[in-house]
């Protein structure tokens, strides 16, 4: 069955990568493209829509594409509790629709975070480093404070003790963001796509996990697995982990 795909975002660095992978996936064909101020209207009568657009605008965005009954596959970071609460109530009256949002569609980046989940009870210090290219408007980056959290989720279940840190004084920020407990350092560099170190430390050993996007090409079989999954989830999805099976 050919899939109708929508883009919103459509003129972003992800919605224009969004728009070749779907031209060139035999499976799918392009039902619209959508961007800041055009009417989302039917969806181009799309049956699933891909959103990347900004923290701001991505609720109401899901919201109108829920109400008209199309599936949705979410890039877009910023989301909190309330805002899945409110995807929760408008996917309970349309109880056919799927709705996944993910905070990374790079495998290496879903991995990341399985990866960390599992080794977070075996260390006493953890940090997290985000780094991304400069035109990001967020900070952290969604994947780390994921990570952030599924790592504090596993120290918490296996009763670790905070990590050990003696600072006393210094400038504000020197010690990164707190997410959880977990110290998140976020890095803006031209050059950048979007990286991230998670680092263990224990009594003479170190642990780093590394995941490197080096192109926005890395996200393009996430999404396209999310596209074609979706449709068969009805309800909230959150990560491309329960897509894949991990
Ligand atoms: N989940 C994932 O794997 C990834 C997530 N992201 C996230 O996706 C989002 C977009 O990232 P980029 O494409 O780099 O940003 P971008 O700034 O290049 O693109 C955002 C696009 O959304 C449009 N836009 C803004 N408001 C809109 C509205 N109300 N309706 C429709 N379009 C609107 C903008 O005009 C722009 O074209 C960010 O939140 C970023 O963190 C980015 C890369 C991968
Ligand atoms: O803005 C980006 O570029 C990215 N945003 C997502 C995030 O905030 O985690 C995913 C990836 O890191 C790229």
């Amino acid at each position: 069955m050919t899939l109708r795909v929508a883009v919103i975002g459509a003129a972003g660095r992800m919605g224009q990568q969004v728009c070749r992978a779907v031209e060139e996936a035999a499976d799918l064909e392009p039902a619209g493209r959508f961007d800041v101020g055009d009417d989302l209207g039917d969806l181009g009568g799309a049956d699933v829509a891909v959103e990347f657009t900004v923290p701001g605008a991505t609720l109401a965005n899901v919201l109108h594409c829920v109400e008209r009954g199309v599936h949705v596959v979410v890039g877009t970071t910023g989301w909190t509790d309330e805002s899945l609460h409110q995807v929760r109530a408008a996917l309970a009256v349309q109880p056919k629709v799927g709705v996944l949002i993910a905070p990374n569609f790079a495998i290496g980046a879903v991995l990341t975070m399985r990866f960390a989940a599992q080794a977070a009870r075996f260390y006493e210090s953890v940090e997290v480093i985000e780094l991304h290219h400069p035109d990001k408007v967020d900070a952290p980056s969604g994947t780390a404070v994921r990570t952030a959290e599924v790592i504090a989720e596993a120290r918490r279940a296996a009763d670790v003790p905070p990590a050990p840190d003696a600072t006393a004084s210094g400038l504000d920020g020197a010690r990164g963001a707190r997410v959880d407990g977990v110290p998140v350092h976020a890095v803006r560099l031209r050059g950048l796509v979007a990286h991230e170190e998670v680092l263990f430390g224990s009594a003479g050993e170190t642990l780093t996990i590394r995941h490197d996007s080096f192109d926005r090409e890395s996200f393009m079989p996430g999404v396209l697995a999310g596209v074609r999954g979706v449709v068969d989830r009805p309800g909230l999805t959150v990560g491309l982990e329960e897509i894949l099976d991990l």
